[in-house]
Order: C-alpha cells, then sequence, then structure tokens
C-alpha cells in the first residue's frame, strides 16, 4: 500500500454538517473521580472543516477529554452539546450515532486480517438471509478499495494482511474506516506518537484531508510542531485546566512550543538563572556568586 496525495472530494459515508454552529461544544466541563480533579472548565467548539488540536504533558487530562467527547465518561460539570443540543452520552457507541468517532492510538484492528476485514471489522455487510445468510466478501473487497483510493490511498491488494502496513498506513486506514462509516467529527488520540517523521507526515496529510472533506478534526498531540502543521485552532490543557486558547492567527509555533515547554516555569527558571549570573551588589548579603 502508499500514499500519494489525499483526495479533497468527500468520500460517501458523509456529507459532514452544513450548519453554521460548532458540531460539538463543551462548556465549562469539568470531571472528577473522587478526590482527583482531572479537568475543570473546559470551552471547546469543533466545527466543520477544522482541526482543533489539543496539546499537553502527561497526565494534564487529554485522555479524560476524549473519553468525554467520545461519550466514555460523562462530565461531572458543564455541558456537553452537539449540533447545538444538549446531550448525555452513555456509551462510545451514542457519540457514535451523532457521527462523533475515535481513532484511539491502539487502533481496532486485527493484524492478521485483511484490510478489507479490518475496514468493516464489526460492521461487516452480509447477503442472503437466515441459514443463508453469509458475509458479502465481494461488496466489502470492491467498497474498501473504491473508499480508500477516494482518500488518495493505493494498496496493492485489499486481501493483504494489515500487518503488512506501516504505522502510518494503518493510521490512515483507521481514518478512512471511521469517515466511512459517517463521522462528522474525527477525534484522533495521539496518531503520530510512534510514528517516525515520513510516516507522521503521512497521517497529517490525512489529517489535512479530513479537513477539507468538511470534517472537525480533534487531533491530541504532545507534539506543537505536528499541530502547528494542520492546526486552526489550539488548546493547551495543563493540570486539568485551559492554559492556552488560541486560533491559528493569534499564536505562533514558538509561542505554542514554548507554551508546551513549560511557558512560565521556563521564563521564571531563566530569569532566575540570569539573576544567579550577575555579581552580588552586597556580598554581605546571602551567598556571594562565583566566590569560593
Ligand atoms: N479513571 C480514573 N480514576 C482516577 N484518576 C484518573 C482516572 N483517569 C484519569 N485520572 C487522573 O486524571 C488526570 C488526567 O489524566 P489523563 O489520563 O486524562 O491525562 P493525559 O493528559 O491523557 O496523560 P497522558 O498523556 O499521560 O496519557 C491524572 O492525574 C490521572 O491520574
Amino acid at each position: 500500500m502508499s500514499t500519494k496525495s489525499p483526495s479533497t472530494s468527500h468520500p460517501s459515508g458523509s456529507d459532514g454538517a452544513e450548519g453554521t454552529g460548532p458540531i460539538v461544544e463543551l462548556r465549562g466541563v469539568g470531571k472528577s473521580f473522587g478526590n482527583i480533579r482531572a479537568l475543570s472548565g473546559i470551552d471547546l467548539k469543533v466545527g466543520t472543516g477544522e482541526v482543533t488540536c489539543i496539546l499537553g504533558d502527561n497526565g494534564a487530562g487529554k485522555s479524560t477529554l476524549i473519553k468525554i467527547i467520545s461519550g466514555l465518561h460523562e462530565p461531572s460539570t458543564g455541558e456537553y452539546r452537539v449540533d447545538g443540543e444538549p446531550v448525555r452520552f452513555t456509551s462510545p457507541r451514542e457519540a457514535l450515532d451523532h457521527g462523533i468517532a475515535t481513532v484511539y492510538q491502539d487502533l481496532a484492528i486485527v493484524q492478521l486480517m485483511p484490510v478489507w476485514r479490518n475496514f468493516f471489522l464489526g460492521s461487516e455487510l452480509t447477503t442472503g438471509a437466515g441459514p443463508l445468510r453469509r458475509l458479502d466478501t465481494g461488496r466489502m473487497r470492491t467498497i474498501c478499495d473504491q473508499e480508500l483510493q477516494k482518500m488518495g490511498i493505493e494498496v496493492a491488494s485489499v486481501d493483504m494482511p494489515v500487518q503488512n502496513l506501516s504505522g502510518g498506513q494503518k493510521q490512515v486506514l483507521a481514518i478512512a474506516r471511521a469517515i466511512y462509516f459517517g463521522a462528522r467529527v474525527l477525534i484522533l488520540d495521539e496518531p503520530t506518537a510512534a510514528l517516525g517523521v515520513k510516516q507522521s507526515g503521512v497521517v497529517l496529510k490525512y489529517v489535512s484531508a479530513a479537513r477539507e472533506a468538511g470534517l472537525g478534526v480533534v487531533l491530541i498531540t504532545h507534539n506543537p510542531h505536528h499541530a502547528f502543521l494542520v492546526g486552526d485552532h489550539f488548546v493547551v490543557i495543563k493540570l486539568g485546566e485551559m492554559e492556552l486558547d488560541r486560533p491559528r492567527s493569534e499564536l505562533s509555533l514558538e509561542h505554542l512550543t514554548h507554551h508546551m515547554a513549560g511557558g512560565a516555569e521556563l521564563d521564571a527558571l531563566e530569569h532566575e538563572l540570569e539573576r544567579g549570573q550577575e555579581p552580588e551588589a552586597d556580598p554581605s548579603h546571602g551567598v556571594g556568586h562565583g566566590q569560593t
């Protein structure tokens, strides 16, 4: 399987939301686990045809946020709206029924199964009725092939096992599958975390293609460089709270990297180090520097 420049035509299966408001909106959302407050005061809007990047360090609350949007957790506080209507999802199935699909880092794929089998995993097409009902392998193969081609993904054969694909190609397959099955909002959980530079590039190209196809994309990442390549809006979470919330027009890569690297703390440390290098004005005060 090789990947060429993704097509920007909208794949079958969804037409995207054409409304003017956001598809997904969180208002003051928080989540606690007993005494642990994992998230608080999260405001987020995901609109059609835009990529929102969520950045944060380990333990910042990114996974908790994904789980709320994808219907695995109910928020403890605040409001979750889809297409302007308040929702209370009690399972990922309900979120999926609203067009909110999540591609997790470990991907729901079976390595030894062929590409087409993985594409339809859990939603297999059948033919015939009653005792004669069986998998419609021919139709699944054809559709899988067509859908991958629409995304600009070339597969030598959809019959080859998924384990033969590269990490980036597996991510792209999972994205194509989510789009085919009607995703309007695509949540991508660190899709480039385990990939090298080239494979990360492949995945980011398809993130961009999903946006062009009219989907709202939520990209979770540790990597400000990857985020800045495709993002329209950036949110940095720190210790469960929003530290930064800016559109691309109000942010530079340097600014974003600075925030991710610990921003304010680094400034304070730099200041302290600089002060530490200055000669003491009055040696009678504290420990003198540069003197032993
Ligand atoms: N089910 C849970 N029970 C108790 N505490 C939890 C639970 N899930 C998350 N937490 C806590 O909430 C905080 C945020 O965790 P979360 O996994 O959302 O962070 P993260 O940003 O995804 O981190 P990482 O990048 O390491 O995956 C952490 O302090 C974590 O220990």
